[in-house]
């Protein structure tokens, strides 16, 4: 039989609810879809491929879901480092993007920061961020997939003058994305602290109407729910919960400050919980319990949050942080093993965006977004187990190809549809205009 690509890695790392690891068989991908995880011997009878990609030292694992972040912002990269979270945005950031965010410095943030995403193994991201059309433009000339933020905000921006404007826009880009498979959408209001209740109550009302999720920072910091309960008396997460916004379609980032009848009430209405841990730590925001969570049964997903507070989109360094911390917090070592934390990295975000039937895990009938990773290098070896190294032991210079929907867009290492050369100099150009200013 005729398909398209067969795919022979030294590991295949399934992601799939027994967590298979196959060794000595073949990924067999036909119309974007994986149709078949065989025997090699096997599939070699079978198939008469297009294309035949062997991999001897490498793991093939599912791309990882990148499920928080704000793409454009790798132009403002290393602009306002060792800052809590509200000096951090209301001295640095939000005046920069008061200047600089217009639909140019969007696109081209975007594609450095798809460039940069791809060559670290992330397929698919969940974004918030003004001119949400140019980051979607970006994702479909680039073949990564994502989710695209329809924010909502208390104040005007470059991009929108109020409430009413920022739901007439992101509507109108929902409806535009829909042919696109590889594109989705969510409300993406950007926190408890700068979004009023009558706006929150028109997000939660059309995202039932269109069945779409809803993301936002929530409990980022102690100071977030001191302010709320000098405010108005309520913790955030409760005026959510009475806002009736928390269900399973609710993407809940951040969440360093939680009771334990907090988590009972997350894991009750099936609320996902982002966890963002080095942006977490760079901001001195706090910590996540997400052994708690995860004991508790929620589901819990990784992001790098945008590039000025992290400050890359690597998901390896993300999944190491996520596991390292988790022991620290739960003062056990047992807690979040590799396993779980890849999990996190990659299923995980998958369930929280909803896309968990189509991406997430190497499975028959799933697309076949995927990763391969060298694990022959001297720094891996000796190597008794792959999904250690994965976690504790890799770093993102190791990935060598990430497929979407059966698509190569890096092979060894070069980016297949997008140029990296003049990336970089668009983010130079962009270097020098905004380090020019006084
Ligand atoms: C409404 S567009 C997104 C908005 O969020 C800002 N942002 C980036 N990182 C964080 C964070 O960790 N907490 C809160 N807000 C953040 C970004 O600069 C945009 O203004
Ligand atoms: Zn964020």
């Amino acid at each position: 039989m005729e398909i398209d690509l067969l795919i022979t890695p030294e590991w295949i790392i399934t992601v799939d609810s027994g967590n298979q690891v196959l060794r000595h068989h073949t990924i067999v991908v036909d119309n974007s879809r994986i149709v078949a995880l065989m025997p090699t011997s096997e599939a070699e009878k079978h198939y008469t491929p297009r294309q035949t990609v062997a991999l001897p030292q490498q793991a093939v694992l599912p791309g990882f879901v990148n499920a928080h972040t704000h793409v454009a912002m790798s132009l403002l990269k290393g602009l306002a480092d060792d800052l809590p979270l509200m000096d951090w945005l209301q001295h640095h950031i939000w005046p920069a993007e008061a200047q600089w965010a217009d639909a140019e410095f969007v696109y081209d943030g975007s594609q450095l920061a798809i460039a940069e995403m791809l060559r670290s193994g992330t397929t698919c991201f969940n974004d918030m961020y003004f001119f949400p059309e140019a980051t979607a433009q970006a994702v479909m000339e680039s073949g990564i997939r994502a989710c695209i933020g329809m924010i909502m905000i208390d104040f005007p921006t470059r991009w929108g003058s109020g409430a009413a404007e920022y739901i007439q826009k992101g509507l109108a880009l929902h409806e535009q994305l829909q042919a696109n498979p590889l594109l989705t959408t969510a409300f993406a209001p950007h926190a408890p602290y700068t979004v009023s209740d009558d706006p929150l109550q028109q997000v939660r009302h059309l995202a039932g109407e269109h069945s779409l999720p809803i993301h936002m920072h929530v409990h980022e910091t102690a100071f977030e729910v001191q302010q709320a309960i000098e405010q108005s008396g309520m913790r955030p997460l409760a005026r959510l919960a009475q806002l009736g916004l928390l269900d399973q379609h609710f993407l809940a980032v951040h969440m360093t400050q939680l009771t334990d009848d907090e988590i009972a009430l997350l894991a009750q209405t099936g609320t996902h919980v982002i966890h963002c841990p080095e942006s977490n730590l760079k901001l001195a925001s706090g910590f996540c319990p997400i052994a708690k969570l995860t004991a508790a049964g929620i589901n819990v997903a990784l992001g790098t949050d945008g590039n000025a507070s992290n400050n890359d989109l690597d998901m390896f360094g993300e999944m190491r942080t996520a596991a390292l911390l988790a022991k620290a917090v739960a003062q056990d070592a047992s807690v979040i093993p590799a396993a779980q934390v890849l999990r996190m990295a990659t299923i995980n975000g998958a369930q929280a965006l909803g896309l968990d039937a189509e991406i997430g895990s190497l499975e028959i009938g799933k697309s076949a977004d995927m990763i391969a990773v060298d694990l022959g290098t001297l720094e891996a070896s000796p190597l008794y187990d792959p999904v250690s190294h994965l976690v504790y032991c890799t770093s993102r210079e190791q990935v060598t190809h990430a497929w979407v929907a059966g698509k190569a867009l890096l092979e060894n290492r070069q980016l297949t549809t997008l140029d990296s050369t003049a990336i970089i100099a668009k983010a130079r150009h962009w270097q020098q205009k905004i380090g020019a200013t006084p």
